[in-house]
């Protein structure tokens, strides 16, 4: 064991790697609750909830996905990063592609694992890096940081912090309840968007202090204040038999066979935005994550066939078991942080999502109010790409910037994706600078006009 994870080499022990992987999980654990949550669209109205999976079924897969996505990349990648399904994509999916574009969960799964396999196919290749050097890099931090702007908006929103508002569109939401007349449901959401604020508050202390599970501490503390508050219910119990998978388990296999239904501009759009996010995002985190380890050789990752193959493996499996797409995560930082070097970092994360399995109960706790900070904070985590962009050149900045804005201003990482992509060589083609465009480039140009142009009828 201390071989093939090679501690002698890394210099690292059991130890120290079993406490890196314990801060991993807790760092991630709020996924446990919040995917869930959120791909059963459990903050829709009622009658929208039947387009949705079924929640026990979405926890049992987001454990299970999780814990078998990192344990491919502690043995296959090698690597003390943890993965789980992730915060954007489940958004996109549950918000553009169930709500918006009304295609079936068990369509938008088949979307998932084809976007995985196709993934796994330009990893194995070595093509991953032809098309990672042909999309510009503005383009590629704006699509992380905007993504980090539209889930927290969702939290935001979830949350009664910001309200719809008929002249402005948007608006602040209410914090008082003491007014007469009001209604016992204004009073209820008044009090729930003051016990966001102040699991936002707690939470943002603890990161701020640099406390590893800042995020899942802040969430228990938001749902013990909510418990005293009688805003949130207690669980009847702690432990008890994972849910059923049965209703998403293989759902995804309805459609994969179903050839029109795969095969049209929409799920086009649909797959290339699961890839691309899925492509950038993996880049981002493995190399960043490695490289805090220490991990990197000349910039470059230690196997990374290996690492790779280790994310768009996990994410097919995701989509067999029931949940979006599942990849490597940023908060595997604080298992490196916490001294986490190799893949035994990882076997510990994965062991842990194995036992997170029996504590389903738990979940009863997990109300809009208590997942909001963690929404938010994630965002903040993923809005920090934005230094990365060249602001003073106006032809790479406004389409980063457009990227960035339109993705939660549109309620779509799609259509944010698609107005970068889109804006991008035209800008370029007018400044007389064609030559700096790669093909590529122009071929996504006409995919997502396409997208525009058919999907807005
Ligand atoms: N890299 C990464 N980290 C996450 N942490 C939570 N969600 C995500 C995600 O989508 N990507």
């Amino acid at each position: 064991m201390r071989k093939y994870f090679e501690f002698d080499k890394l210099g690292t022990n059991y130890r120290r790697e079993t406490i890196a992987g314990i801060t991993t999980f807790l760092a991630m654990a709020y996924i446990l609750a919040v995917n869930p949550f959120m791909l059963s669209g459990a903050d829709l109205p009622p009658d929208l909830k039947a387009n949705y999976p079924e929640f026990g079924a979405v926890f049992t897969a987001t454990a299970l996905a999780a814990a078998i996505g990192t344990l491919l990349m502690a043995f296959i990648g090698r690597l003390p990063i943890g993965q789980a399904p992730g915060m954007g994509l489940n958004a996109f999916f549950t918000y553009t592609v169930v709500l918006t574009m009304q295609i079936p969960w068990q369509q938008a799964l088949a979307g998932v694992f084809l976007s995985c396999t196709i993934f796994l196919i330009l990893s194995l290749t070595g093509v991953r890096e032809a098309i990672i050097n042909a999309i510009p890099k503005g383009l590629k931090y704006a699509v992380s940081a905007g993504i980090g702007l539209f889930i927290a908006f969702i939290g935001l929103k979830n949350a009664g912090i910001v309200v719809a508002n008929e002249a402005t569109f948007v608006a602040l939401g209410h914090f008082t309840f003491y007014h007469e007349g009001m209604k016992p449901e204004e009073i209820l959401a008044a009090k729930n968007a003051l016990l966001a604020v102040f699991g936002l508050i707690v939470t943002v202390v603890l990161m701020a202090r640099k406390v590893n599970a800042a995020i899942f501490i802040g969430m228990v503390v938001t749902a013990v204040a909510g418990m005293i508050f009688g805003l949130v219910g207690l669980p009847d119990k702690v432990v008890s038999a994972p849910p059923s998978l049965a209703p998403t388990f293989g759902a995804a296999f309805q459609y994969l066979g179903d050839f029109s239904a795969l095969f049209s501009v929409k799920m086009l759009i649909v797959v290339l935005t699961f890839l691309f996010v899925d492509f950038f995002d993996a880049t981002g985190t493995l190399l960043g994550v490695a490289s805090q380890a220490g991990l990197l050789k000349d910039g470059k990752l230690p196997r990374p066939g290996s690492a790779f193959s280790s994310d768009a493996i996990a994410g097919m499996a995701g989509a067999v078991l029931g949940t979006s797409t599942t990849t490597a995560y940023v908060e595997s930082t604080a298992g490196v942080a916490a001294g986490g070097r190799s893949g035994f970092t990882a076997l510990v994360t994965g062991v842990m999502f194995i036992l997170a399995l029996f504590f389903s109960p738990l979940l009863a706790i997990v109300t809009p109010a208590v997942t909001a900070p963690a929404l938010i904070l994630v965002g903040v985590l993923m809005a920090s790409h934005i230094t990365q962009i060249a602001w003073n050149e106006m032809d790479e900045a406004f389409p980063a910037f457009l990227t960035i804005l339109m993705m939660p201003l549109t309620y779509s990482i799609a259509t944010g994706l698609a107005s970068g992509f889109i804006v991008y060589p035209i800008v370029k083609v007018l400044k007389g600078k064609a030559r700096d465009v790669h093909p590529a480039m122009y071929v996504l140009f006409f995919v997502f006009l396409a997208y525009f142009i058919w999907l807005r009828e």
